[in-house]
């Protein structure tokens, strides 16, 4: 409870904001009237793995909500072909337009009846906002123009028409409708999702995670929750060279070497020339992919050596190679290897790095932090990312929560203590700030190598057998043990119990989780325990189509609940434009409410609830003569 005094206090430095009595009338009806709107758009997203051509797609399309609110609007009005040039214009107005200019078809009137149409829709998609956000959401410099437009003067009335056409017919006449429509795409994708959620994975497998990063600096509205690839990133620009060369050798591994040197100017030169003098008949990709591979089992031997908490010795592997016979010894058996050349271990201390490794690692660690571009998005990734995000009654996060075989949240202990269930998350969200922003100090900066790859890493959740899927060709070592968390989360009251654990209602929360491809070709379903969680990791990678069958997934949760839309296959943006080749989607329901959440039942609608309560307080002080209003 507040004091008197210091609530009264409060209420005095309210009133320099609201100074007359008028100012606290005029804020009180606007929040009101803004708690009965309908609860805005979001949608969720994951694993997006560096495919950046088709999340730029899908950022442009809205996930394909452009496309049905274009053809709720204009079911009668155009046809079929017509809707989709028209999406294409509003996904990709630039180029669209310079297409259009290129055969000629840029007539004034095509720009009246464009921009009308442009119009139409965004009035349409308005509904839902307040008009200040509206405004807000215009680009900057066309404000007013596009704000008297919208504000829908009845058409039937004489004066309004031909102000309206007169506005129209200057700004075209003036050579302004190119501008005009590209503010118009912008506003309309802007009313389209009005909060992005990233449920983690923008790192690895595909060619762009960097330009990923670029476009969603600029989103109006986004949080992030952090996947295993994240912080694996995170850790090598904290500077550790474990998680470095784990990122070298992916790099390599999806021949994505563009991503290193061009996106964050880190050269992978030295690596080469190394790697094909000890190597000298592998192709370069090969050799480059092997010599930083056993750099980085030696060094994570190292690692796991120097931190027992993270109980992973038996992840020290090097040692288990029989040198002379040319096998990998593993629980009383001889395993064959994928090679067995292996020119910078010493069977004697295979840890150990030589001179050159060392020098290599060391130059990439430098690299890795002198890089200025990628330390500008790990600092995008901490300011609007976390381990997990409780909003609007869901629980976001990317891999799990640890529990054990009966589906309790298990102890685990780190620094002399035991953490579980929320807790425990809380404490590896504060490690991951703390490698970043606090002491170098050198826990801290392991751990963020074990939330990689740990069997309790909440954003791994499974043993990764790395060495055995580089090194031994028996595929029965290649299988990663997994937290019991993935065998309960298709049970209610599993669900349950995780929801209530980090305070959120049961019956009405849902848990959103990615990392797991979802195997839709096989049947599997993303919807797990009835639509208590729900898994939307549908593999947007394109390495990773064949195991999913999709092209990802996108979560909508709007004022009439929520619903999953699945993307398929996408050609390329290029034909996006010119044939107007859009990604194919299909939407499920996966819960239906027979009433409209509205703006009061959010969190933004609590807080709103807060700031009428103090107006209203606030105002009876001013009727009753308490305070005296400063104007
Ligand atoms: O978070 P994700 O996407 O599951 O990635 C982690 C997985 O990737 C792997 O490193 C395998 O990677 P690839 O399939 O890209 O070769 C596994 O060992 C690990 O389980
Ligand atoms: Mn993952």
């Amino acid at each position: 409870m507040i004091a008197q005094e210091q609530w009264y206090k409060y209420l005095q430095l309210l009133s320099e904001k609201y100074p007359s009595r008028q100012s606290v009338y005029a804020e009180l009806i606007h929040l009101n009237g803004v708690l009965s709107l309908p609860k805005p758009t979001e949608h969720f997203m994951s694993d997006l793995h560096g495919e950046y051509e088709s999340f730029f797609h899908i950022l442009n399309n809205c996930s394909g909500v452009i496309k049905e609110k274009v053809d709720k609007v204009f079911t009668e009005k155009m046809s079929a072909e017509e809707k989709a040039d028209f999406c294409t214009l509003i996904y990709y107005p630039t180029e669209k337009l310079s297409a259009l200019k290129k055969k000629n078809l840029l007539s004034p009137e095509y720009y009246k009846k464009t921009i009308l149409n442009l119009l139409d829709l965004a009035k349409f998609m308005s509904y839902k906002y307040q008009p200040r956000e509206i405004t807000n959401a215009i680009p900057k410099g066309y404000g007013t123009i596009i704000d008297e437009l919208l504000r829908g003067r009845p058409d039937a009335d004489y004066v309004p028409r031909v102000y309206r056409q007169k506005m129209l017919d200057t700004l075209i006449s003036i050579g302004s409708g190119r501008d005009f429509i590209f503010a118009f795409t912008v506003l309309i994708k802007r009313l389209a999702v009005a909060r992005l959620h990233i449920v983690g994975d923008f790192f690895d497998r595909g060619k762009r995670p960097d330009a990923i990063l670029d476009m969603l600096m600029h989103h109006h509205s986004i949080d992030i929750q952090w996947g295993n690839h994240d912080v694996l990133w995170m850790g090598a620009a904290c500077g550790n060279e474990t998680c470095i060369a784990e990122v070298v050798r992916i790099t390599l591994k999806y021949n994505n070497v563009e991503v290193l040197e061009r996106g964050y100017a880190i050269s992978v030169r030295p690596l080469f020339l190394f790697a094909a003098k000890m190597y000298p008949s592998d192709k370069p990709n090969e050799a480059a992919q092997k010599a930083i591979a056993v750099i980085l089992f030696k060094t994570e031997a190292q690692l796991i050596k120097r931190n027992p908490d993270f109980a992973m010795q038996s992840r020290i592997l090097l040692d288990k190679i029989d040198y002379a016979e040319k096998c990998f010894l593993w629980d009383g058996k001889k395993y064959a290897l994928r090679t067995t050349y292996f020119p910078t271990i010493d069977p004697q201390d295979p840890f150990q790095l030589t001179d050159e490794e060392c020098a290599i690692i060391k130059e990439l660690r430098s690299s890795f932090m002198e890089s200025a571009q990628l330390q500008h998005h790990i600092q995008f990734l901490y300011q609007k990312g976390s381990l997990y995000k409780c909003y609007n009654g869901n629980l976001l996060f990317h891999g799990c929560v640890p529990v054990d075989e009966k589906g309790n949240f298990r102890p685990i202990h780190f620094e002399g203590k035991n953490y579980s269930g929320r807790a425990y998350l809380d404490y590896v969200e504060q490690k991951i700030r703390q490698a970043y922003f606090g002491e170098k100090d050198p826990f801290t900066i392991d751990f963020m190598w074990y939330l990689w790859c740990g069997i309790n890493s909440p954003v791994a959740g499974r043993e990764m057998k790395t060495f055995e899927r580089t090194f031994v060709k028996d595929k029965k070592l290649w299988e990663e043990p997994t937290d019991a968390y993935f065998r309960y989360y298709d049970q209610p009251w599993f669900c349950e119990q995780v929801l209530q654990e980090f305070g959120l209602d049961p019956n009405h929360g849902h848990i959103i989780n990615g990392h797991v491809p979802i195997k839709v070709k096989d049947g599997e379903t993303p919807i797990k325990a009835g639509g208590k969680a729900i898994v939307i990791d549908g593999g947007f990678c394109r390495a990773y189509h064949n195991k999913t069958g999709i092209a990802g997934f996108t979560l909508v949760s709007n004022s009439r609940g929520l619903r999953l839309i699945e993307h398929r296959d996408f050609t390329n943006v290029k034909a996006a434009i010119m044939d107007n080749k859009d990604i194919e989607s299909v939407s499920k329901s996966v819960e239906v409410q027979s009433y409209q959440t509205t703006i009061a039942d959010t969190e933004d609608g609590e807080k709103i609830q807060e700031q009428i309560n103090d107006l209203y307080h606030l105002m009876l002080l001013y009727k009753n003569g308490i305070l005296k209003p400063l104007e």
